[in-house]
C-alpha cells in the first residue's frame, strides 16, 4: 500500500493538501500563513506553560481529602487548621459548642430509644405517668432499686446457619493478590449503632475480593421483637444471666420520660441554630422522606403559643437523620451572626481572616439536588430569627426543673415553660445558647445516671449498640459539657461530628513558622464521603497535587449508614482501588491514612476477632500491630496493581483525633507534598 494512498484515508488530507496547480507565489503566501499559525499556536502553548510555572512559583499546593463518610476527612482538615492556623482554630472553637451539645444530646436519645418503653398492659403507660414515691432526682437513682420492675425477654430464636454470600461490584475486577476476605459471625457484639451494624443485613453481598459471611438475622426486626415481648412485671430482681431477662427499673423509665421531651427540644433548637432552613439528606433508607422542617417544628410550636411541644411519634423530622452542613451555608458565619445578636452570651467577632478561610464552591453546589432551600424535594419556609423570637424572663431567677419535686411528664411541662417562655412572661431575650445550656444543665444528673447505669449498659450491650466507638462520642464528659461555662477544648473539636455534604476548599495562609518557611499556600479540599456525594469528587481531580485517602480500618465489622448492605471495610477497599486506577490521578501523590486505629485496637482488645470478618487474615495475632501491618500490605498491593504509572506508597496508621501522633504524620505529609510539588515545578 503506497503512502499516498494511505494518507488519502485521512479526511483532513484532502482539505489541507496544497492545490495541484499552486503557483510559486501562492506557495510562498501559503507557507508564510502556515508559519504564522505555528507561531501563534506556540505562543499559546508558551502562555499556558508560563501560567503553570507562575502558579507553581507561587507554590499553591492543592490537597484533596477523600474517603467514605465518617472516615475522618473533616477531622484531618481540623488537624491541619489546628497545626498551621492555630489562632483561627482557637477562635473558632466556641462555635463547635453547639455541635458537641448536639452530639451529646443525640447519644442520650439513642440510649433512651434503646430502653423499652411502657408495656401496653403496664400501669406505667403514658396515660398513667409514673409517680414513684421513693424516687427523687437529687438522690442517685442507683441507690434505689424499686421492687416494681419492667422487663423484656431477649428472643432466643435459633438463627439460620452460616451461609457464604457473594456478589460482584461493577467496575472492579477481582484480584487474588490484593484480596481481603471479610466474614461476619453470629452474635459477635461487634457493631456500633452510629455506623450501622453488620447485623442489619438481610441480603448477601461481597465481591471476588470480599466474601461476606452472613449469619445474623436482621437486627432491627430482632430488636423490635425484643421490645414487644417484654412482660410488664418481671419477678426477677436483676439479671438472670446472658440471654435471659433484663429488668428495667422504674427509675430508668422515669428518667426516660423526664429526658425525652427536653432533649428533643434542645435538639430542635441546636439544629435550627446550626442550619436555619435545615435540610435532610435524601439518601439511605429508614429515613423520614417527604418531611420538611417548616413551621410545624417542635421549636416553633412551643415558641409561638408557649404550649408544650409534641415530641412523640414519627413526626419528629430528624429522628433518624444525621445532621449535615453544606459548605454553601457557611454555618460558622451563621453562628457568628447569631452570637452577635445574642445578649446573654456575647461572643467576640471572628477576624475576617478566619471567616475568609471558608471558600464556598457555589458553582458546583447550586447544581446539587439537595440544595439547602429544599428538604427531600420540598421547599422549606424560612425559619424566623430564633435569637430574637425566644422570649423568656431573663431577669427572674432561672426556672427550677426538679427542685419542687416534680416528676415524670410534669418535669417536661416545667421545662417546656422555661424554654418557651410564653407562660413565664417577661420581656427579656434569652438566646439559644443560654436555653440549651440551661436545659442541658438541668438534665445533667439524669444523663449521668443514665450513662453510668449498669442496666442501661447491659441493654446497650444486648442491642449491640456501642456508642463509644461511634462518631461524636461525649458521654464520658457529660458533667463538663453541661456546665454553664463549657467551652470546647481542642480535643472536643476534633471529636465532634458534623457530616459534610458538598465540597469546600479551605485556604491556608500558614501562621506557623514551619508553614511560613515553606512559603507555600495550601488549599485543602474537603468532600462529603457518603455514596450520594461521591460523584461530586471528580471535578476536583484536575490540578491536585496530592490526595490523602482515609480508610477507617476499624469498620471491618460495620456497614455504611447510607447502605446497610455494604461492609465499611469493603467499601473503603473498593474506593481505594477506584482512586488508584483513576487516570486523571495517575501522576498525583497518594497518601493513605489507615485511620481509627485507636478504635481498631479497642475492638481487638475487647476480643473481637478480625479473622471472623476478614477471612484472609487467618490465624495472625489479633492485635493492632499485626492487623495494621496486614492492612498496610493489602492496600499497598492494591495501589501497586491498580496505578496506571508506578508510584511510591505512603501509608500511615492513624488516629486523626489524636493530636500528638497526627502532628508528626501531617508534618511528614506536608514535607513530602512540598518536595514533590517543587520537583514538578522544576520539571515544567
Ligand atoms: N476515635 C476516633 N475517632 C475518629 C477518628 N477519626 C475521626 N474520628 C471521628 O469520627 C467522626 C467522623 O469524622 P469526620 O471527620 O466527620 O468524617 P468525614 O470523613 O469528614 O465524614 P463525611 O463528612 O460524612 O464525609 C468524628 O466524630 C471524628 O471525631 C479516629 O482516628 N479515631
Ligand atoms: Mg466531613
Amino acid at each position: 500500500m503506497s503512502p499516498r494512498r494511505s494518507s488519502s484515508d485521512d479526511p483532513f488530507e484532502s482539505v489541507l493538501r496544497p492545490p495541484a496547480d499552486e503557483t510559486p507565489d501562492q506557495k510562498a503566501i501559503r507557507l508564510k500563513a502556515e508559519e504564522e499559525a505555528r507561531r501563534v499556536s506556540q505562543a499559546i502553548d508558551d502562555g499556558i506553560k508560563a501560567e503553570r510555572i507562575e502558579r507553581k512559583k507561587r507554590r499553591i499546593v492543592r490537597l484533596l481529602l477523600l474517603g467514605q463518610s465518617e472516615s475522618g476527612k473533616s477531622t484531618t482538615l481540623r488537624q491541619f487548621q489546628r497545626l498551621y492556623t492555630p489562632t483561627a482554630f482557637r477562635q473558632e472553637r466556641i462555635l463547635w459548642r453547639s455541635v458537641i451539645q448536639l452530639n451529646l444530646t443525640r447519644s442520650i436519645r439513642t440510649i433512651l430509644e434503646a430502653i423499652p418503653s411502657h408495656s401496653p398492659h403496664s400501669p406505667h403507660s403514658p396515660s398513667s405517668p409514673i409517680h414513684s414515691p421513693i424516687f427523687h432526682p437529687s438522690s442517685p437513682p442507683h441507690h434505689h432499686r424499686p421492687s416494681q420492675t419492667q422487663s423484656y425477654r431477649e428472643r432466643s430464636a435459633s438463627r439460620p446457619s452460616s451461609r457464604r454470600a457473594t456478589a460482584s461490584f461493577s467496575g472492579v475486577s477481582p484480584s487474588a493478590s490484593s484480596s481481603v476476605t471479610v466474614a461476619r459471625a453470629n452474635g459477635s457484639n461487634s457493631q456500633t449503632k452510629s455506623g450501622g451494624s453488620v447485623g442489619n443485613q438481610t441480603r448477601s453481598f461481597g465481591s471476588g475480593n470480599f466474601d461476606i459471611y452472613e449469619e445474623d438475622l436482621p437486627r432491627d426486626r430482632e430488636e423490635d421483637t425484643l421490645v414487644d415481648s417484654y412482660s410488664a412485671f418481671a419477678s426477677s430482681s436483676a439479671f438472670r444471666g446472658e440471654k435471659e431477662r433484663i429488668t428495667i427499673p422504674v427509675y430508668l423509665l422515669e428518667i426516660k420520660e423526664r429526658l425525652s421531651g427536653p432533649l428533643r427540644h434542645v435538639e430542635a433548637l441546636l439544629i435550627s441554630k446550626l442550619i436555619p432552613g435545615s435540610a435532610s439528606e435524601e439518601e439511605g433508607y429508614g429515613k423520614g422522606k417527604g418531611k420538611g422542617l417548616g413551621s410545624s417544628t417542635p421549636f416553633l410550636s412551643v415558641n409561638s403559643k408557649g404550649k408544650e411541644p409534641d415530641y412523640s411519634g414519627t413526626d419528629w423530622p430528624w429522628a433518624n437523620q444525621e445532621i449535615f452542613i453544606r459548605p454553601g451555608t457557611s454555618w460558622k458565619v451563621q453562628q457568628q451572626h447569631q452570637h452577635t445578636l445574642s445578649l446573654a452570651h456575647p461572643q467576640p467577632r471572628l477576624p475576617p481572616q478566619a471567616l475568609a478561610q471558608i471558600t464556598e464552591i457555589n458553582g458546583y453546589d447550586s447544581h446539587h439536588p439537595h440544595s439547602h432551600e429544599h428538604c427531600n424535594g420540598l421547599p422549606i419556609p424560612p425559619v424566623p430569627s430564633l435569637t430574637n423570637s425566644i422570649s423568656t424572663a431573663s431577669s427572674s431567677p432561672p426556672p427550677t426543673f426538679f427542685e419542687k419535686g416534680k416528676h415524670g411528664s410534669e418535669g417536661n411541662s416545667e421545662i417546656g415553660a422555661a424554654l418557651g417562655g410564653g407562660e413565664r412572661g417577661g420581656g427579656g431575650v434569652m438566646d439559644i445558647d443560654a436555653i440549651v445550656a440551661n436545659v442541658l444543665n438541668r438534665c445533667r444528673e439524669d444523663m449521668v445516671a443514665l450513662w453510668s447505669d449498669h442496666t442501661v449498659r447491659e441493654v446497650l450491650k444486648r442491642r449491640k449498640i456501642r456508642l463509644e466507638e461511634g462518631s461524636g462520642f461525649f458521654l464520658n464528659d457529660i458533667e463538663r459539657i453541661t456546665s454553664f461555662k463549657y467551652a470546647p477544648s481542642e480535643d472536643d473539636v476534633l471529636k465532634a461530628r458534623l457530616k459534610t455534604v458538598g465540597v469546600a476548599e479551605y485556604k491556608f495562609e500558614m501562621e506557623t513558622a514551619a508553614g511560613k518557611e515553606s512559603g507555600t499556600e495550601w488549599r485543602i479540599v474537603d468532600v462529603g464521603g457518603s455514596r450520594s456525594q461521591r460523584p461530586t469528587w471528580a471535578p476536583f481531580f484536575d490540578d491536585v497535587d496530592a490526595i490523602i485517602f482515609l480508610a477507617p480500618i476499624s469498620g471491618f465489622d460495620q456497614v455504611l449508614s447510607e447502605d446497610r448492605s455494604v461492609n465499611r471495610l469493603e467499601d473503603s477497599v473498593l474506593l481505594w482501588k477506584a482512586v488508584c486506577s483513576n487516570k486523571l490521578l495517575a501522576n498525583v501523590e497518594l497518601v493513605l491514612f489507615l485511620n481509627k486505629c485507636d478504635i481498631l485496637e479497642q475492638k481487638l482488645k475487647s476480643g473481637i476477632r478480625l479473622s471472623k470478618y476478614v477471612r484472609s487474615y487467618g490465624d495472625r495475632a489479633n492485635d493492632l500491630e499485626t492487623a495494621s501491618k496486614y492492612f498496610r500490605s493489602k492496600f499497598s498491593a492494591i495501589q501497586r496493581e491498580y496505578s496506571p504509572n508506578p508510584r511510591k506508597f505512603y501509608g500511615f496508621c492513624t488516629s486523626v483525633t489524636d493530636t500528638t501522633t497526627t502532628a508528626g504524620i501531617l508534618a511528614s505529609v506536608r514535607d513530602m507534598v512540598i518536595r514533590q510539588h517543587l520537583k514538578q515545578s522544576k520539571l515544567l
